[in-house]
């Protein structure tokens, strides 16, 4: 199988570094391009055997599938160098937010299969939770393919298309938000009396502790949180001041605003 990335950077890393590490997919059959950064190209070619070209007709011959990993707003530059060469045989796996199938249908003029993905990057653990959702043409072999690859970095969910945005707000951005919270909390442990440096390795074994809890237990998160808190104690007493400020209300406006720009990336 021969597997395209056009883009090679902080998603597409973290696939393909994902597909290969798992032995899914060789480094050989990996064929990466990007603008211009053929550093970066020569560096994955020696440490991931992957191969790397700028000759679209060569990336795009006999390729199975060819994801398109650039920022939405470099779709236009990359439809000019996909669009005259693309062939029969590539489908097209595509994980810009907020882009539609049939947009990238029409720029690319191509009435080829078309995936959106909306991965995100704890696929570098292979840890991603994966949206999916194909053209009316995807072929059901091309379908437990493209399965098969999600699996190597995460786990996959096939949705409508309409509901990728709410993929991309919960899961796509949802790491950035979960480390936004946990600078915030180390900002305000470090007002506390430890060092810096150990404040810093505690909270982050708490994260992962507290990350592998929620996936061993059988028990509800409000149950975890009820294990930890003592009538009249400490717990109890964070929490209440918690209660205070309108966490709920803060999470409610960053989501929809994720969503809503989802939304806009698209038009
Ligand atoms: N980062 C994330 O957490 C997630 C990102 N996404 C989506 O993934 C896509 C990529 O994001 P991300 O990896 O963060 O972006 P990066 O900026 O890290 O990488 C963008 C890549 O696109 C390349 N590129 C730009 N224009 C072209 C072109 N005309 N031809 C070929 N390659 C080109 C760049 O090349 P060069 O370096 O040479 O300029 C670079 O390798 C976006 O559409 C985003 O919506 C989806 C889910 C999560
Ligand atoms: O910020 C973005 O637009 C992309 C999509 C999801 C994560 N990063």
């Amino acid at each position: 199988m021969k597997i395209v990335f056009y883009g090679s950077g902080n998603m597409a890393s973290a696939i393909f570094t994902g597909l290969i590490e798992s032995n899914t997919v060789k480094g050989e059959d990996i064929y990466l391009t990007n603008r211009s950064d053929i550093e970066e190209l020569k560096r994955l070619n020696s440490t991931l055997n992957t191969q790397y070209s700028y000759d679209d007709v060569e990336l795009l011959s006999n390729a199975d599938f060819v994801f398109l990993a650039v920022k939405p707003h470099d779709f236009d530059s990359l439809v000019e160098r996909i669009q005259p060469h693309h062939n029969a045989n590539n489908k097209f796996v595509s994980m810009m937010a907020g882009v539609p199938i049939n947009q990238i249908k029409t720029k690319l003029q191509t009435s080829n299969p078309v995936a959106r993905i909306m991965p995100n990057t704890n696929a570098h653990v292979q840890q991603s939770v994966t949206g999916i959702s194909f053209s009316d043409n995807f072929e059901e072999s091309d379908k437990q393919l493209l399965f098969d690859l999600l699996d190597a970095f995460g786990t996959s969910i096939e949705v409508e298309e309409d509901s990728l945005h709410d993929v991309t707000a919960i899961t796509g951005s949802g790491p950035a938000f979960l480390y936004y919270m946990y600078e915030q909390y180390i900002n305000a442990a470090n007002q506390l009396g430890l060092s810096h440096e150990d404040t810093d390795i505690a909270v982050r074994k708490l994260i992962i502790g507290t990350a592998r809890m929620l996936e061993n237990s059988e028990l509800s998160l409000d149950q975890l949180r009820e294990n930890i808190t003592s009538k009249g104690g400490t717990t109890k007493a964070g929490l209440d001041a918690l209660a205070k400020h309108p966490i709920e209300e803060i999470f409610v406006d960053c989501l929809n605003e994720a969503l809503n720009r989802s939304k806009e990336l698209g038009k």
